[in-house]
């Protein structure tokens, strides 16, 4: 396998050129795509070569910046409008995530308020698109950091208004990781900071000991990408499937060893990819279901010791402040074949990895529901960590964004 990277984006501010790692191909072959146009764009977001909501906002808004520096270089004469129908086309290659509609919304407004509908695009306006771009991708990264550092506060205090002792664990599921931002991550990017921080060095009565990434069908991005990033970053974990974390937990909570660590289940950290007003979370399907495994432990459990926190880790681009409910979220439905195939390279006895080829793995032509998200109801959540302190924790039972 060519050299390693957790880059997903890269963008050359000298030559305006935008490549991304295709993630179809994780974690087996480092393969980068350029990025040269708003169609480009589309396809490469809607078969998911770039995921993560942060992710494709920003592949949006550079994408925009290239497209626009291309048409320039080949002396293409577009008006600001047809610039505007192009990007309202890129807003729909992915629809429940709020970063890609909220960044090229913010491109949209900033074209509109500077330039003319009828005006040619020209190298005003591509400066403007750049700019912007570039802000949002260095500002992500920042966030995440924050967000990671937040995670760290919220956790520590958590786990001393409970006096608890010893080794704890995480579940996650899905990529929140470098794979799905700018870089650090979201709810991987606290594992990050958790892992680097809170160590049984640090002299607290407690530490980080185990992650458990869920393999997340049917695309597999804890399988392929969040395991790959864990072990990138030598972060100890054990991947489980979907539907273990019960089990999971439940022998954890009884001090059975689960592989090797005991460390009980103590946060599950999930990312978003749209968190509207009431704090209702849309994010990768099987998330909602984590919020409920985490709450029916928590009824049956009268030891504050063992109550499990459920946290939404997004930075405010995620949030949707023009949304009520988590009822009005569009949901996105992918093709069956995500569910009845499996797409990956022929990994041969020895290790060998060969070339990409698709596996059946259901009964051909039958009737598949392939939601790609659900949404956590805010009465499961027990905070929302942004890159604002103190994190966001419900008054009353609401949450007040
Ligand atoms: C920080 S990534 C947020 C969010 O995006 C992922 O969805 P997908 O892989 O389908 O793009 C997943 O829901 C993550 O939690």
């Amino acid at each position: 396998m060519s050299q390693q990277t957790l880059e997903a984006i890269v963008f050359d501010k000298n030559l305006d050129s935008l490549k991304i790692l295709d993630q179809l191909l994780l974690p087996y072959k480092t393969h980068y795509i350029d990025i040269e146009s708003i169609d480009d764009a589309f396809q490469a977001i809607k078969l998911m070569q770039v995921r993560g909501a942060p992710a494709i906002a920003i592949v949006g808004a550079f994408t925009v910046t290239v497209d626009v520096h291309r048409s320039l270089q080949a002396n293409e004469k577009r008006t600001v409008a047809e610039l505007v129908n192009k990007i309202d086309y890129l807003v729909t290659s992915r629809p429940t995530a709020v970063n890609l509609s909220n960044a090229l919304n913010e491109i949209k407004q900033l074209l509109r308020s500077s330039f003319k509908d009828s005006e040619v695009v020209n190298e005003a306006v591509f400066d403007v698109i750049k700019k912007y771009s570039v802000a949002l991708h260095e500002g992500d990264l920042d966030n995440n950091y924050k967000i990671g550092d937040n995670g760290v506060k919220y956790i520590t205090e958590t786990l001393k208004k409970q006096n608890f002792q010893g080794p704890f664990s995480i579940v996650t599921v899905c990529n929140t990781g470098s794979l799905a931002t700018s870089g650090h991550g979201t709810a991987l990017g606290i594992i990050r900071s958790v892992h680097a921080q809170l160590t049984k060095e640090a002299g607290n009565d407690f530490w980080f000991e185990h992650a458990y990434p869920l393999e997340t069908r049917p695309y597999n991005q804890g399988a392929r990408l969040t395991t790959y990033e864990l072990n990138y970053e030598k972060i100890p974990f054990t991947l489980i499937c979907d539907n273990m974390v019960t089990s999971l937990i439940s022998s954890l909570s009884k001090k059975r060893a689960v592989k090797s660590s005991t460390a009980p289940v103590k946060f599950i950290i999930v990312g978003a990819d749209r968190v509207v007003k009431n704090g209702d979370s849309a994010n990768k399907i099987g998330t909602f279901q984590l919020a409920a495994i985490a709450n029916y432990f928590n009824l049956t459990s009268s030891n504050e010791q063992d109550k499990i926190k459920f946290i939404v880790a997004a930075p405010n681009t995620t949030v949707d402040h023009n949304t009520a409910t988590g009822d009005d979220i569009v949901i996105e439905e992918r093709p069956p074949h995500e569910l009845t195939t499996l797409e990956g390279p022929l990994v041969s006895k020895n290790g060998s990895i060969g070339e990409k080829t698709v596996v059946g793995i259901a009964t051909p032509g039958i009737q598949v529901w392939n939601p790609a998200f659900d949404v956590a109801p805010h009465q499961l959540i027990d905070a929302i960590v942004t890159e604002d302190y103190p994190v966001h924790e419900k008054q009353n039972g609401e949450f007040s964004l």
